[in-house]
């Protein structure tokens, strides 16, 4: 487990082995979680694929439908970025990257109140959410993928319409507040 540039996002290392057939990974165990303070209620688990040079985000649901993801890529590799959006906090508007990949076996654990994306580095990639809250549309909101200061790499990836038209950062009123490190 290692702490990240943002408080309270962890870049976890899940427990793997390897031998002549593959790989055996363990994303999810209960008291593992809970000693490090861990949600441990995931209600919602749910993956997307996608080809090379895609971008999805930077996403996050608003209060009071927030909610923690913990985030990883079993199939591929990703560029992998979170935001800080909550009000008071040390690093608000900073941004933590990191690449995640089935290789690594790691994962992010992204709390309340940061904005996520990614970027696909390979030519596909599988990437799995956890959440400690089930989704609520009209609380399930974007910052533009460009307009964060994060080096994607990229200048023109495969986006979707909707996160095409998100707003910029700077425009941005954030309904999040530090509340310190639980
Ligand atoms: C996130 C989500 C989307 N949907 C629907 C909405 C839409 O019709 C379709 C695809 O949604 P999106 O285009 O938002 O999918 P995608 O861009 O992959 O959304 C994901 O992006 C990354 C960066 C995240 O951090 C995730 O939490 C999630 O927001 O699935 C659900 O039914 N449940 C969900 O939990």
């Amino acid at each position: 487990m290692h702490s990240t540039a943002l408080p309270g996002c962890l870049e976890l290392s899940a427990p793997h082995q390897q031998d002549e057939r593959g790989s055996f990974v363990k994303i999810f165990h209960r008291d593992a979680f809970a000693a490090l303070k861990l949600p441990v209620d995931f209600p919602e688990v749910y993956y997307s694929v996608s080809q090379r040079d895609v971008v999805r985000g930077l996403h996050f649901q608003t209060p009071p439908a927030q909610h923690a993801k913990l985030v990883y890529c079993p199939q591929g590799r990703v560029r992998d970025a979170v935001l800080d959006l909550r009000a008071g906090s040390p690093t608000f508007g900073q941004h933590f990257v990191v690449e995640l990949s089935s290789e690594a076996a790691n994962m992010l654990y992204i709390p309340p109140g940061l904005a996520h994306g990614f970027r696909t580095l390979s030519d596909t990639a599988i990437v799995v959410y956890h959440v400690s809250s089930q989704y609520s549309p009209e609380h399930d909101q974007g910052i533009r993928w460009n307009s964060a200061g994060i080096a994607w790499g990229i200048e023109h990836p495969i986006l979707s319409a909707r996160d095409a038209a998100h707003p910029a950062l700077a425009d941005f009123a954030s309904p999040f507040h530090y509340e310190g490190e639980a």
